[in-house]
Protein backbone atom coordinates (compact mmCIF):
# COMPACT_ATOMS: atom_id res chain seq x y z
CA UNK A 1 0.00 0.00 0.00
CA UNK A 2 1.14 3.54 -0.37
CA UNK A 3 0.04 6.58 0.68
CA UNK A 4 1.26 9.81 0.07
CA UNK A 5 0.05 13.47 2.09
CA UNK A 6 0.94 16.95 1.11
CA UNK A 7 1.45 18.77 4.41
CA UNK A 8 -2.37 19.88 5.40
CA UNK A 9 -4.25 17.15 3.44
CA UNK A 10 -5.13 15.37 7.17
CA UNK A 11 -5.12 17.82 9.97
CA UNK A 12 -6.64 15.76 13.10
CA UNK A 13 -9.26 17.20 15.80
CA UNK A 14 -6.36 16.34 18.28
CA UNK A 15 -4.88 19.74 17.86
CA UNK A 16 -5.25 23.18 19.43
CA UNK A 17 -3.80 25.60 17.81
CA UNK A 18 -3.79 29.52 18.24
CA UNK A 19 -2.86 32.34 16.12
CA UNK A 20 -0.55 34.27 18.93
CA UNK A 21 2.35 36.83 19.86
CA UNK A 22 5.17 35.60 21.65
CA UNK A 23 3.74 36.17 24.77
CA UNK A 24 0.82 33.86 24.25
CA UNK A 25 0.33 31.41 27.42
CA UNK A 26 -0.54 27.95 26.25
CA UNK A 27 -2.31 27.42 29.43
CA UNK A 28 -5.13 29.49 27.77
CA UNK A 29 -5.97 27.36 24.87
CA UNK A 30 -9.21 26.42 24.87
CA UNK A 31 -9.28 22.73 24.58
CA UNK A 32 -12.53 23.10 22.06
CA UNK A 33 -10.20 25.34 19.79
CA UNK A 34 -10.72 24.55 15.91
CA UNK A 35 -7.94 24.95 13.43
CA UNK A 36 -8.83 27.09 10.45
CA UNK A 37 -8.33 24.69 7.20
CA UNK A 38 -5.59 26.93 5.86
CA UNK A 39 -3.55 26.06 9.03
CA UNK A 40 -0.71 24.12 8.16
CA UNK A 41 0.09 26.84 4.86
CA UNK A 42 -0.36 29.57 7.49
CA UNK A 43 2.13 28.12 9.63
CA UNK A 44 4.79 28.34 6.87
CA UNK A 45 4.27 31.85 6.81
CA UNK A 46 3.84 33.76 10.12
CA UNK A 47 6.32 33.77 12.81
CA UNK A 48 3.17 34.54 15.15
CA UNK A 49 1.56 31.34 15.09
CA UNK A 50 2.28 28.27 17.09
CA UNK A 51 0.74 24.60 16.97
CA UNK A 52 0.27 23.09 20.23
CA UNK A 53 0.58 19.36 20.76
CA UNK A 54 -2.45 19.01 23.58
CA UNK A 55 -3.66 15.77 24.34
CA UNK A 56 -7.28 15.07 24.27
CA UNK A 57 -7.00 11.73 24.94
CA UNK A 58 -3.80 9.36 26.19
CA UNK A 59 -4.60 6.74 23.89
CA UNK A 60 -5.27 8.53 20.70
CA UNK A 61 -2.79 11.89 21.12
CA UNK A 62 -0.06 10.68 23.00
CA UNK A 63 1.70 13.63 23.82
CA UNK A 64 5.25 13.09 25.62
CA UNK A 65 8.03 12.23 22.90
CA UNK A 66 11.29 10.89 22.68
CA UNK A 67 13.97 12.54 20.19
CA UNK A 68 17.31 10.16 20.02
CA UNK A 69 19.97 11.44 18.15
CA UNK A 70 20.85 15.35 18.14
CA UNK A 71 23.02 15.79 15.04
CA UNK A 72 22.63 17.82 12.04
CA UNK A 73 19.11 16.40 11.39
CA UNK A 74 17.85 15.48 14.92
CA UNK A 75 18.48 18.84 16.17
CA UNK A 76 16.21 21.12 14.00
CA UNK A 77 13.59 18.22 14.03
CA UNK A 78 13.71 18.12 17.77
CA UNK A 79 13.62 21.56 18.00
CA UNK A 80 10.68 22.26 15.68
CA UNK A 81 8.24 19.85 18.19
CA UNK A 82 9.85 21.62 20.72
CA UNK A 83 9.04 24.66 18.96
CA UNK A 84 4.90 23.54 18.26
CA UNK A 85 4.69 23.09 22.23
CA UNK A 86 5.01 19.30 22.10
CA UNK A 87 6.34 17.54 25.21
CA UNK A 88 9.80 16.49 24.38
CA UNK A 89 12.52 14.19 26.31
CA UNK A 90 15.94 14.16 24.61
CA UNK A 91 18.92 12.29 24.39
CA UNK A 92 22.36 12.28 22.35
CA UNK A 93 25.60 10.06 22.93
CA UNK A 94 27.69 13.42 23.27
CA UNK A 95 25.28 15.11 26.27
CA UNK A 96 26.48 18.69 24.94
CA UNK A 97 24.01 18.71 22.34
CA UNK A 98 21.12 18.20 24.59
CA UNK A 99 21.73 21.22 26.05
CA UNK A 100 20.22 23.94 23.78
CA UNK A 101 17.70 22.14 23.51
CA UNK A 102 16.91 21.62 27.32
CA UNK A 103 17.73 25.56 27.54
CA UNK A 104 14.15 25.60 25.24
CA UNK A 105 12.19 23.36 27.97
CA UNK A 106 13.22 19.82 26.37
CA UNK A 107 13.37 17.60 29.15
CA UNK A 108 16.25 15.32 29.25
CA UNK A 109 16.99 11.37 30.40
CA UNK A 110 20.44 10.01 30.58
CA UNK A 111 19.67 6.77 28.17
CA UNK A 112 17.26 6.09 25.51
CA UNK A 113 15.70 3.13 27.81
CA UNK A 114 15.07 5.78 30.01
CA UNK A 115 13.82 8.14 27.41
CA UNK A 116 11.77 5.27 26.09
CA UNK A 117 10.09 4.32 29.32
CA UNK A 118 9.34 7.87 29.84
CA UNK A 119 7.49 8.51 26.64
CA UNK A 120 4.82 7.22 24.23
CA UNK A 121 6.45 7.82 21.19
CA UNK A 122 10.21 8.10 20.80
CA UNK A 123 11.75 9.16 17.71
CA UNK A 124 15.49 7.90 16.64
CA UNK A 125 17.98 10.03 14.30
CA UNK A 126 20.67 8.08 14.01
CA UNK A 127 24.35 7.91 11.84
CA UNK A 128 24.04 4.66 10.08
CA UNK A 129 22.72 0.77 10.97
CA UNK A 130 25.59 0.00 13.38
CA UNK A 131 24.49 3.44 15.51
CA UNK A 132 20.66 2.68 15.25
CA UNK A 133 20.94 -0.87 16.61
CA UNK A 134 22.88 0.47 19.18
CA UNK A 135 20.20 2.85 20.51
CA UNK A 136 17.29 0.65 19.71
CA UNK A 137 18.38 -2.54 21.21
CA UNK A 138 21.81 -2.66 23.18
CA UNK A 139 22.01 -1.84 26.57
CA UNK A 140 20.10 0.38 27.87
CA UNK A 141 18.69 1.04 24.44
CA UNK A 142 15.18 1.95 23.86
CA UNK A 143 13.90 -1.27 23.73
CA UNK A 144 14.68 -2.27 27.34
CA UNK A 145 12.12 0.77 27.90
CA UNK A 146 9.38 0.06 25.80
CA UNK A 147 5.87 -1.71 26.27
CA UNK A 148 2.30 -2.08 24.79
CA UNK A 149 0.77 1.04 24.10
CA UNK A 150 4.13 2.89 23.07
CA UNK A 151 5.72 3.14 19.74
CA UNK A 152 9.35 3.69 18.04
CA UNK A 153 9.71 5.51 15.32
CA UNK A 154 13.26 4.92 13.38
CA UNK A 155 13.70 8.20 11.19
CA UNK A 156 17.50 7.06 10.50
CA UNK A 157 18.86 6.11 6.83
CA UNK A 158 19.51 2.38 7.03
CA UNK A 159 19.22 -0.72 5.42
CA UNK A 160 15.98 -2.94 5.58
CA UNK A 161 17.52 -5.95 7.17
CA UNK A 162 18.83 -3.57 9.91
CA UNK A 163 15.42 -1.85 10.35
CA UNK A 164 13.59 -4.97 10.27
CA UNK A 165 15.74 -6.53 13.21
CA UNK A 166 15.20 -3.36 14.99
CA UNK A 167 11.49 -3.74 14.30
CA UNK A 168 11.87 -7.67 15.29
CA UNK A 169 13.31 -6.46 19.12
CA UNK A 170 10.40 -3.36 19.80
CA UNK A 171 7.48 -5.49 18.14
CA UNK A 172 9.30 -8.23 21.39
CA UNK A 173 8.09 -5.75 23.77
CA UNK A 174 4.52 -5.25 21.96
CA UNK A 175 5.36 -1.63 21.20
CA UNK A 176 5.03 -0.39 17.73
CA UNK A 177 7.29 0.61 15.23
CA UNK A 178 7.78 2.44 12.16
CA UNK A 179 10.81 3.29 9.96
CA UNK A 180 10.41 7.21 8.47
CA UNK A 181 13.80 7.81 6.97
CA UNK A 182 13.33 11.53 4.94
CA UNK A 183 14.30 12.90 1.59
CA UNK A 184 15.52 16.75 2.53
CA UNK A 185 18.67 17.95 4.40
CA UNK A 186 19.63 20.69 7.26
CA UNK A 187 17.69 23.45 5.54
CA UNK A 188 14.73 21.16 5.11
CA UNK A 189 14.69 20.13 8.77
CA UNK A 190 15.36 23.39 9.64
CA UNK A 191 12.57 24.58 7.96
CA UNK A 192 9.95 21.90 8.78
CA UNK A 193 9.81 20.70 4.41
CA UNK A 194 11.10 17.36 4.84
CA UNK A 195 9.67 14.47 3.42
CA UNK A 196 9.05 11.06 5.09
CA UNK A 197 9.33 7.47 3.44
CA UNK A 198 7.53 5.75 6.20
CA UNK A 199 6.57 2.03 6.19
CA UNK A 200 5.63 -0.18 9.35
CA UNK A 201 2.57 -0.40 11.94
CA UNK A 202 -0.25 1.66 10.15
CA UNK A 203 -1.87 2.42 13.43
CA UNK A 204 1.50 4.35 14.64
CA UNK A 205 1.71 5.93 11.03
CA UNK A 206 -1.83 7.03 11.81
CA UNK A 207 -0.90 8.21 15.46
CA UNK A 208 2.24 10.30 14.68
CA UNK A 209 1.14 11.90 11.40
CA UNK A 210 0.65 15.14 13.45
CA UNK A 211 4.48 15.23 14.25
CA UNK A 212 5.36 14.38 10.91
CA UNK A 213 3.41 17.44 9.40
CA UNK A 214 5.57 19.46 11.80
CA UNK A 215 8.93 18.45 10.68
CA UNK A 216 8.22 17.72 6.98
CA UNK A 217 5.73 19.08 4.08
CA UNK A 218 4.80 15.29 2.85
CA UNK A 219 4.60 11.45 3.78
CA UNK A 220 4.64 8.39 2.13
CA UNK A 221 3.11 5.53 3.47
CA UNK A 222 4.65 2.31 2.30
CA UNK A 223 3.63 -1.02 3.14
CA UNK A 224 5.79 -3.32 5.17
CA UNK A 225 8.81 -2.57 6.77
CA UNK A 226 12.54 -2.24 4.60
CA UNK A 227 9.60 -0.36 1.82
CA UNK A 228 10.99 3.14 3.48
CA UNK A 229 14.42 1.95 3.67
CA UNK A 230 14.45 0.63 0.30
CA UNK A 231 12.78 4.10 -1.35
CA UNK A 232 15.30 5.99 0.77
CA UNK A 233 18.04 4.24 -0.61
CA UNK A 234 16.95 4.27 -3.74
CA UNK A 235 16.97 8.31 -3.86
CA UNK A 236 19.73 8.66 -2.33
CA UNK A 237 21.57 6.73 -4.70
CA UNK A 238 20.54 8.18 -8.25
CA UNK A 239 21.72 11.56 -5.91
CA UNK A 240 24.97 10.72 -5.15
CA UNK A 241 25.03 9.15 -8.86
CA UNK A 242 24.25 12.57 -10.02
CA UNK A 243 26.29 14.76 -7.12
CA UNK A 244 29.63 12.76 -9.31
CA UNK A 245 28.52 13.45 -12.91
CA UNK A 246 27.46 16.89 -12.01
CA UNK A 247 31.61 17.44 -10.43
CA UNK A 248 32.71 15.73 -13.63
CA UNK A 249 31.28 18.39 -15.56
CA UNK A 250 31.79 20.93 -13.56
CA UNK A 251 35.87 20.01 -13.65
CA UNK A 252 36.07 18.89 -17.29
CA UNK A 253 34.31 22.46 -18.46
CA UNK A 254 37.23 24.68 -16.48
CA UNK A 255 39.75 22.51 -18.02
CA UNK A 256 38.19 23.14 -21.79
CA UNK A 257 38.19 27.16 -20.47
CA UNK A 258 34.89 27.51 -19.84
CA UNK A 259 33.92 29.38 -16.67
CA UNK A 260 32.01 26.43 -14.07
CA UNK A 261 29.93 29.33 -12.81
CA UNK A 262 28.72 29.89 -16.06
CA UNK A 263 27.79 25.99 -16.35
CA UNK A 264 25.94 26.00 -12.88
CA UNK A 265 23.67 28.83 -14.53
CA UNK A 266 23.05 26.92 -17.74
CA UNK A 267 22.41 23.87 -16.11
CA UNK A 268 19.89 26.00 -13.82
CA UNK A 269 17.48 27.14 -16.83
CA UNK A 270 17.42 23.56 -18.90
CA UNK A 271 15.79 20.45 -18.70
CA UNK A 272 18.55 18.75 -15.92
CA UNK A 273 17.84 21.74 -13.61
CA UNK A 274 17.93 20.36 -10.21
CA UNK A 275 17.55 22.44 -6.75
CA UNK A 276 20.56 20.28 -5.75
CA UNK A 277 22.88 21.70 -8.89
CA UNK A 278 21.63 25.06 -7.63
CA UNK A 279 22.20 25.03 -4.24
CA UNK A 280 25.93 23.20 -4.68
CA UNK A 281 27.11 23.82 -7.82
CA UNK A 282 28.13 27.70 -6.29
CA UNK A 283 30.38 26.61 -2.97
CA UNK A 284 31.55 23.76 -5.50
CA UNK A 285 33.12 26.18 -7.81
CA UNK A 286 35.05 27.98 -4.76
CA UNK A 287 36.31 24.51 -3.25
CA UNK A 288 33.82 24.91 -0.20
CA UNK A 289 31.61 22.27 0.98
CA UNK A 290 29.73 23.74 4.25
CA UNK A 291 28.56 20.36 5.91
CA UNK A 292 24.51 19.67 5.36
CA UNK A 293 25.00 15.64 4.53
CA UNK A 294 27.72 14.81 5.15
CA UNK A 295 30.06 12.65 2.43
CA UNK A 296 30.22 9.95 4.96
CA UNK A 297 26.44 9.33 4.88
CA UNK A 298 25.73 9.16 1.49
CA UNK A 299 28.68 6.78 0.95
CA UNK A 300 27.26 5.11 3.43
CA UNK A 301 23.92 5.30 1.19
CA UNK A 302 25.80 4.03 -1.71
CA UNK A 303 27.28 0.74 0.14
CA UNK A 304 23.59 0.30 1.28
CA UNK A 305 22.34 0.94 -2.05
CA UNK A 306 24.69 -1.21 -3.58
CA UNK A 307 24.16 -4.22 -1.47
CA UNK A 308 20.38 -3.87 -2.07
CA UNK A 309 20.60 -4.03 -6.08
CA UNK A 310 22.81 -7.14 -5.19
CA UNK A 311 20.22 -8.76 -3.19
CA UNK A 312 18.19 -8.58 -6.23
CA UNK A 313 20.68 -9.07 -8.79
CA UNK A 314 20.10 -5.69 -10.25
CA UNK A 315 22.92 -3.75 -12.48
CA UNK A 316 23.99 -0.40 -11.31
CA UNK A 317 27.62 0.32 -12.70
CA UNK A 318 27.00 4.04 -12.28
CA UNK A 319 26.21 3.88 -8.53
CA UNK A 320 28.86 1.63 -8.05
CA UNK A 321 31.61 4.22 -9.92
CA UNK A 322 30.29 6.77 -7.62
CA UNK A 323 30.65 4.90 -4.96
CA UNK A 324 34.29 4.69 -5.76
CA UNK A 325 35.07 8.21 -5.61
CA UNK A 326 33.14 8.96 -2.47
CA UNK A 327 35.53 6.46 -0.84
CA UNK A 328 38.56 8.36 -2.67
CA UNK A 329 37.08 11.31 -1.00
CA UNK A 330 37.33 9.82 2.53
CA UNK A 331 40.47 8.68 2.11
CA UNK A 332 41.21 12.05 1.75
CA UNK A 333 39.76 13.02 4.94
CA UNK A 334 36.26 14.88 3.33
CA UNK A 335 34.20 12.19 5.73
CA UNK A 336 32.66 15.19 7.36
CA UNK A 337 32.63 18.07 4.40
CA UNK A 338 29.48 18.21 2.45
CA UNK A 339 28.84 15.20 0.03
CA UNK A 340 29.56 17.82 -2.91
CA UNK A 341 33.20 17.41 -1.80
CA UNK A 342 33.23 14.15 -3.87
CA UNK A 343 34.95 16.62 -6.20
CA UNK A 344 37.78 16.20 -4.99
CA UNK A 345 38.35 13.25 -5.46
CA UNK A 346 38.51 13.94 -9.20
CA UNK A 347 40.98 16.29 -8.54
CA UNK A 348 43.42 14.04 -6.95
CA UNK A 349 46.15 12.88 -9.70
CA UNK A 350 46.40 9.20 -9.77
CA UNK A 351 49.49 7.26 -9.68
CA UNK A 352 50.77 5.42 -12.72
N1 LIG B 1 22.35 15.46 6.94
C1 LIG B 1 21.45 15.23 5.99
O1 LIG B 1 21.29 16.02 5.04
C2 LIG B 1 20.59 14.02 6.02
C3 LIG B 1 20.91 12.90 6.76
N2 LIG B 1 20.08 11.81 6.73
C4 LIG B 1 20.38 10.62 7.51
O2 LIG B 1 19.99 10.91 8.84
C5 LIG B 1 20.87 10.29 9.77
C6 LIG B 1 21.50 11.37 10.66
O3 LIG B 1 22.17 12.27 9.83
P1 LIG B 1 22.89 13.58 10.39
O4 LIG B 1 22.07 14.19 11.44
O5 LIG B 1 23.30 14.35 9.20
O6 LIG B 1 24.19 12.91 11.03
P2 LIG B 1 25.18 13.42 12.18
O7 LIG B 1 26.46 12.73 11.89
O8 LIG B 1 25.16 14.90 12.28
O9 LIG B 1 24.52 12.84 13.51
C7 LIG B 1 24.59 11.47 13.79
C8 LIG B 1 23.93 11.18 15.12
O10 LIG B 1 24.13 9.79 15.41
C9 LIG B 1 24.74 9.70 16.70
N3 LIG B 1 25.61 8.53 16.78
C10 LIG B 1 26.58 8.17 15.91
N4 LIG B 1 27.15 7.00 16.31
C11 LIG B 1 26.56 6.65 17.46
C12 LIG B 1 26.70 5.55 18.34
N5 LIG B 1 27.58 4.56 18.11
N6 LIG B 1 25.89 5.50 19.43
C13 LIG B 1 24.99 6.46 19.66
N7 LIG B 1 24.80 7.53 18.87
C14 LIG B 1 25.57 7.62 17.76
C15 LIG B 1 25.51 10.99 16.87
O11 LIG B 1 25.80 11.19 18.22
P3 LIG B 1 27.04 12.15 18.67
O12 LIG B 1 26.50 13.54 18.62
O13 LIG B 1 27.39 11.70 20.03
O14 LIG B 1 28.14 11.92 17.66
C16 LIG B 1 24.49 11.97 16.29
O15 LIG B 1 23.47 12.22 17.20
C17 LIG B 1 21.87 9.50 8.93
O16 LIG B 1 21.39 8.18 8.82
C18 LIG B 1 21.84 10.20 7.58
O17 LIG B 1 22.20 9.35 6.54
C19 LIG B 1 18.91 11.81 6.04
C20 LIG B 1 18.54 12.90 5.33
C21 LIG B 1 19.37 14.05 5.20
O1 LIG C 1 20.04 11.66 2.99
C1 LIG C 1 20.23 12.83 2.63
C2 LIG C 1 19.34 13.45 1.67
C3 LIG C 1 19.73 14.85 1.35
C4 LIG C 1 18.65 15.46 0.50
O2 LIG C 1 17.61 14.83 0.23
O3 LIG C 1 18.84 16.63 0.13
Amino acid sequence: MVLSLARGANYSHHWTTAMAAASFSPSSLSQNFKPPPSISRFRQTSSNFRVFCSQTSADENPARLGFLGLGIMGSPMALNLIKAGCDVTVWNRTKSKCDPLIDLGAKYKPSPAEVAASCDITFAMLADPESAMVVACGDDGAASGMSAGKGYVDISTVDGPTSKLINGQIKETGALFLEAPVSGSKKPAEDGQLIFLTAGDKSLYDKVALYLDIMGKSRFYLGDVGNGAAMKLVVNMIMGSMMTSFAEGLLLSEKVGLDPSVVVEVISQGAISAPMFSLKGPSMVQSKYPTAFPLKHQQKDMRLALGLAESVSQSTPIAAAANELYKVAKSHGLSDHDFSAVIEALKVKLKD
